[in-house]
């Protein structure tokens, strides 16, 4: 069996006035695509950061493909948390050669990387513009395409669809699942649902920093369960308080 591409045991960091994560197991497996839900605040973020090693847990441990953080290979690792990078100055075309040189291609490797992400997000006409110049929208596709172009083995994704439309929400779904396709591990959080039934084979419930169950991405009504499952955990910790 192989290892999953994300794997955490244990993993807590909290924050000064209680919040944060506690206690989380989880992982993320070759070939799925894995959504974590969850209210403002429930934890989604921090999770992310503390499996990208952007956050150091208070205690537990991370696993990428199989190996502890410290000697991760990141050039297999895609991921945009929080706000896309871009170099302002910098075209859409030079920002994704950056980031695809970064991600340890030769200069003809990434220029072929580049071309396809600009055709598989519909960035195109884009190529040439600097990333100041575009809309937050256009930024947040940019950002996508350099997390995805060089078809990581892991993808970490926040909130991908935030600031998307509709025709780009359909871009981003249809790449992430060729991504699954060819063996990608990938993890999404979202706060919409339904687009995440529609792409997820996992769906993962995060309230208060942990993790409180799971939801049938193919369910009749995935609202009334997520409710359920929050509303049940809010109570319960409202009878048994830390
Ligand atoms: N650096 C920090 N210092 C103190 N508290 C923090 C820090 N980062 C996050 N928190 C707190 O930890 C909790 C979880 O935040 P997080 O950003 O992970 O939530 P989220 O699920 O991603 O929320 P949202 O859906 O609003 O993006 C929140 O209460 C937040 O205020």
């Amino acid at each position: 069996m192989t290892a999953p591409r994300i794997e955490a045991c244990g993993l807590t960091r909290l924050f000064s006035g209680g919040a944060g994560v506690r206690g989380v197991d989880f992982d993320v497996i070759a070939g799925e695509i894995h959504a974590l839900v969850g209210l403002n605040g429930a934890g989604k973020t921090t999770l992310m950061r503390l499996l990208l090693g952007m956050l150091r847990p208070t205690s537990g441990a991370v696993r990428i493909d199989g190996r502890p953080l410290r000697t991760a290979d990141w050039s297999t690792v895609g991921h945009l948390v929080e706000t896309p990078l871009a170099y302002g100055e910098l075209d859409g075309r030079a920002n994704l050669m950056l980031a695809a040189r970064l991600h340890g291609a030769d200069a003809n490797r990434a220029a072929r990387m580049v071309d396809d992400v600009l055709t598989e997000l519909n960035l195109a006409q884009y190529a040439a513009v600097r990333a100041r110049r575009m809309s937050l929208g256009n930024r947040q596709r940019l950002g996508l395409a350099a997390a995805l172009q060089h078809h990581p083995r892991v993808v970490v994704l926040d909130e991908p669809t935030n600031a998307l439309d509709p025709a780009g929400v359909i871009l981003l779904r249809e790449a992430l699942v060729r991504r699954a396709a060819d063996g990608a591990g990938v993890l999404v959080s979202s706060h919409h649902l339904d687009e995440v039934a529609r792409v997820a084979h996992r769906i993962t419930v995060i309230n208060a920093g942990r993790v409180i169950g799971t939801l049938d991405p193919r369910g009749v009504d995935i609202e009334r369960s997520f409710f359920a499952l929050v509303h049940a955990d809010d109570t319960h910790r409202d009878r048994s308080p830390l």
